[in-house]
């Protein structure tokens, strides 16, 4: 008899041993059995028969992780504090036996523009690198010679994008270079296309995958290409167990394949600016005209905004309107200056809390009285603001023959509606689209000639070391979709008019200022770990926190930068507490968390929320 530890797949569980009766290799993909229910597991290793009693593998399955997976998932499990079993549940394997697809000649016909062509040679001397360059210049064609130059080599690319709301333009933007070779993979495909998919990719028809994080961990033979698309977006870190970022684990994942990264965007984060060599590239594929008009005031629809929305509907353009999501967490923020109460120790917007009478930060916990008119202006402070469904209301009153479609996650809900929204826009069957972040991802159409932004201000406000960024890319993203052929008006609403307006056209110039700001705050230069407690008990909550806070202030090696109560205090009856951890040195970070982590909080490596 044989013996061998395995995980359980996407199971917050220890290793078990089992036996079977023949050799099953290590990564090999079994069914075992936990009190009486089956369950998807993998061989770790094979063990000396132990002094338990074992039950015995149901069945091995003809599926196998590959050594690189295996790597990777050992790294997600120290840095993201999960199991392994939770760890290796994000890939899907290979099959045994498979023999390797044949080569075939690729001919392409993607010509690019000489800047392109250089921008895609300087790729060619980084293992990884950022293409840093503006909104309608080209990323997407040339990664599109990278895939097919991997194609050319017999090697296989992998194309993330950070929402689903992408991948049906993409896909037909793909396709017309490489037919049945691409595929389009998220999570809310049938489980049916999901299979066939599975299929082509592990018998080699397909050798490019498209779609958001999870098309990273697919059985692709040979990669030779990972290009993360729009790398600044924060929908690539992932929410829940395990809490990976998909960009970081692309450049992991990279260095062990010997594949080429090259991260994407025209607004790339400031981490990302600091660390990888910069591929630039100045201007847009189509040099169009661009005005831009700024008007204060608040979160609402203006008479120019109007009167502009009509004009350029008469001349046939279509428009965007912007709002930022509704935010988890209320803060305050002055309609009339834009002013926001900061925290006068971390530098962050302070959320508010209005029936204690107070905004508190919660990065460090300190909290003041709400000051009853602005500071600054001496006007009266609000928090409350219009959404999209507000919007399109509004708009469908004044103007009836405008056709306008909500573009968010209430009215979006899946796959299907998405494609026929974009569709219906792409036809020109709507003129409007009014939506949150949304809107502003990577969207192609030649006719926009207007966007308005509404409410940047909240999104500067927000209880956020990275407020600033976030406006500024948001500002820039949505204003590069309209303009990208025709000629194009952008308003935006903002009481910090030179906020954006000072780099307009310059977006290295803000992240060098960012950076500046950051340093020895937040990342690049410091790392940030966030600890999250949830307890029915909120006495019991806070108990727990505080003896995690004295067991980490003990080893003295990172900062406490707060601990208590979470901006949002209460999720499905549970109360919600944190610890936010700094430390110049990431090692040091693990290693502390790892010393006091007994299972009883989730670990947040790197965050970007912070609700
Ligand atoms: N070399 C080229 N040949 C033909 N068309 C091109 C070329 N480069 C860019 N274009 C066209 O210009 C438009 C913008 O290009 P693309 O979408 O690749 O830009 P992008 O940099 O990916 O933009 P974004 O950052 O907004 O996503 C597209 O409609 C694209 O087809
Ligand atoms: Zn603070």
């Amino acid at each position: 008899m044989n013996y061998y530890e395995v995980c359980l797949l996407g199971k917050r569980a220890p290793l078990f041993t089992y036996s079977f009766h023949e050799k099953v290799q290590p990564h090999t993909l079994v069914v075992v059995e936990v009190r009486g229910k089956t369950h998807r597991a993998a061989i770790v290793t094979e063990v000396e028969k132990p002094d338990f009693k074992t039950h015995a593998i149901v069945e091995t399955l003809p599926y196998r992780f590959d050594a690189y997976q295996i790597e990777t998932a050992r790294f997600v499990k120290e840095y993201y504090a999960c199991t392994f079993g939770e760890a290796l549940a994000l890939f899907e394997p290979f099959e045994m036996g498979r023999s390797l697809p044949q080569h075939s000649e690729f001919e392409t016909d993607i010509v690019l523009s000489d800047t392109q062509e250089r921008a895609f040679e300087a790729l060619q001397k980084h293992g990884s690198a950022l293409l840093f360059a503006p909104t309608g210049s080209g990323k997407t064609e040339i990664y599109m010679k990278l895939f097919a130059k991997a194609l050319q080599e017999g090697k296989s690319s992998v194309f993330l994008m950070p929402e689903i709301s992408l991948t049906p333009q993409m896909e037909k933007r793909l396709k017309v270079h490489f037919g049945d070779r691409v595929a389009i993979w998220h999570s809310k495909l049938t489980k049916k296309r999901k299979t066939e998919t599975l299929e082509k990719i592990r018998s080699g028809e397909v050798r490019i995958v498209a779609g958001p994080r999870s098309a990273l961990f697919l059985p692709l033979h040979d990669i030779g290409v990972i290009v993360v698309d729009e790398e600044h977006d924060d929908s690539y870190k992932a929410h829940n167990r395990p809490r990976y970022h998909a960009r970081d684990l692309a450049l992991f994942m990279g260095k062990k394949l010997g594949a080429r990264v090259v991260l994407g965007s025209a607004t790339p984060s400031a981490a990302t600016y600091a660390r990888q060599p910069v591929v630039r590239i100045r201007d847009p594929y189509v040099k169009t005209k661009k005005r831009y008009i700024f008007e204060r005031g608040g979160c609402a629809l203006t008479p120019t905004m109007i009167e502009a929305l009509e004009a350029h509907h008469k001349a046939g353009g279509q428009a965007l309107v912007f709002l930022p999501t509704r935010a988890n967490f209320k803060y305050l923020y002055c309609d009339n200056c834009g002013y926001t109460v900061e925290c006068p120790y971390c530098s962050v917007g302070m959320s508010l809390h209005r029936n204690r009478r107070l905004v508190r930060c919660h990065y460090c916990g300190y909290a003041e009285k709400i000051p009853e008119s602005c500071p600054k202006c001496g006007s009266i402070v609000r928090a409350d603001r219009i959404g999209t469904a507000e919007v399109v209301e509004q708009l469908g009153e004044r103007f009836p023959e405008i056709k306008i479609q909500q573009f968010d996650k209430d009215t979006i809900t899946t796959a299907n509606k998405l494609q026929k929204a974009l569709d219906r826009f792409s036809n020109k069957e709507t003129d409007v689209l009014v939506g949150t972040q949304m809107l502003a991802k990577g969207h192609d159409y030649a006719d926009i000639t207007l966007a308005i932004v509404l409410g940047l201000d909240y999104i500067l406000a927000l209880p956020d070391y990275r407020a600033r960024e976030r406006a500024q890319s948001l500002f820039v993203q949505i204003a590069g979709r309209a303009g990208r052929a025709r000629e194009a008006t952008v308003i935006v609403q903002t009481n910090q008019p030179e906020f954006f307006s000072e780099y307009i056209g310059d977006y290295e110039k803000f992240l060098k200022e960012e950076l500046q700001f950051r340093e020895g705050l937040y990342p690049p230069t410091m790392h940030l770990c966030r600890l999250l407690f949830a307890s029915k008990d909120e006495k019991k909550g806070l108990a727990e926190v505080e003896r995690v806070r004295v067991l980490i202030e003990r080893f003295d090696k990172v900062e406490i930068v707060g601990s208590g109560k979470a901006p949002i205090e209460k999720i499905a009856g549970k109360f919600r507490f944190n610890i936010l951890l700094r430390s110049p040195n990431r090692s040091d970070l693990l290693r502390v968390v790892k010393a006091v982590d007994d299972g009883s909080f989730e670990v947040d490596m790197d965050p970007v929320d912070f609700a």
